[in-house]
């Protein structure tokens, strides 16, 4: 039986989230250290350790099926490959930025100037769609430097917190995209690989719906139960089971993280007692 071959960065701000989606899956791999490679033990799945810029490359040649990887990556990388799945973390955006003192309107602004990036197509792209003609310098890292030491009068990278930016004395100026990490598959796969690609793509929903899940148990007297449950979206309707003292009962649902305070704001304000708000693991729908 042939085995789905999954990249993950080898090391690096994505290793560790996508090793732990892989374990939430049920794919448990031993990994030795320095080890390039490794097969899960209980499912046919191979993971292989690579960069992250390296990565488009080998999806589009097949030599991979699927990967983790950051969105953004892709964009400047990866013309054709798609993403079927969004996975929550590693979010950022890819950003223009320029000297805190510099006067910056809009886009019109880069006309002529030096912009060093790490992400040239991606900055390509934003200055033709804008009809801008600019310098592109491409650095691979320390890229926020590059105004301080006279060799850009602009930079574009990602931007988590700002704080980088904040260090080396720039101001954010325009978001050219944002980005997360992905799910994204080689143009190249068998049949055979989409059925296992299938499975794991159905498992990494169930986990990121339970992340984005709360479980919430309340008390409640039984004249309150009708305005509580208006006020539960709940996955199919809230379950509701009698206390042991006569005239209450106990309510279960299912808040989305999103709403979950204003949800617990009405459910106080409805009557609601002894709220207990519990993480989900896995929701299988
Ligand atoms: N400060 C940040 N906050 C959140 N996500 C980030 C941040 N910086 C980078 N990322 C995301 O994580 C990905 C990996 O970043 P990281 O710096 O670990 O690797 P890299 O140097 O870009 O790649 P490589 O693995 O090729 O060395 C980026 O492509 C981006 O999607
Ligand atoms: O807005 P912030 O939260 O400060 O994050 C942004 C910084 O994070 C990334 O660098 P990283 O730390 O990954 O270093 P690298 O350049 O070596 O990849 C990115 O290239 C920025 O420099
Ligand atoms: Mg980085």
């Amino acid at each position: 039986m042939s085995k789905l071959r999954i990249a993950v960065q080898k090391s690096g701000r994505l290793n560790e989230d996508s090793m732990r989606i892989l374990k939430d899956i049920g794919i448990s791999i031993d990994n030795g250290k320095d080890q390039l490679k490794a097969s899960a033990k209980n499912f046919p799945v191979e993971v292989f350790y690579l960069r992250n810029g390296d990565i488009p490359q080998y999806l589009k040649d097949g030599v991979v099926d699927a990967a983790i990887i950051g969105e953004n990556v892709l964009i400047e990388k990866g013309k054709g490959i798609k993403v079927i799945e969004k996975l929550g973390f590693s979010t950022c955006r890819v950003c223009i930025a320029v000297p805190k003192s510099a006067k910056y309107t809009d886009v019109k602004d880069l006309e002529g100037k030096r912009i060093a990036t790490s992400y040239p197509n991606t900055v390509q792209m934003y200055l033709d769609e804008n009809g801008v003609k600019a310098n592109l310098h491409i650095i691979n890292g320390s890229v926020e430097i590059a105004p301080n030491i006279g060799l850009a009068d602009a930079i574009c990278d990602i931007v988590s917190s700002g704080s980088t930016l904040f260090k080396n004395n720039l101001k954010e100026v325009d978001t050219i995209l944002k980005s997360e990490a992905v799910l994204a598959v080689s143009p190249i796969l068998s049949d055979e690989k989409l059925a296992i690609l299938n499975t794991i793509q159905f498992r990494i929903q169930s986990v990121l719906k339970g992340r984005n899940s709360k479980y919430v148990l309340l008390n409640a007297p039984n004249d309150k139960i009708q305005d509580i449950i208006n006020v539960l979206p709940g996955m199919k309707s809230p379950t509701v089971l009698p206390l042991a003292e006569a005239g209450w009962s106990s309510v279960h649902s299912v808040i989305s993280k999103n709403e979950f305070w204003n949800v617990i704001d009405a459910l106080k304000a409805n009557g609601a007692e002894g709220i207990l708000v519990c993480p989900i693991e896995k929701m299988v729908l």
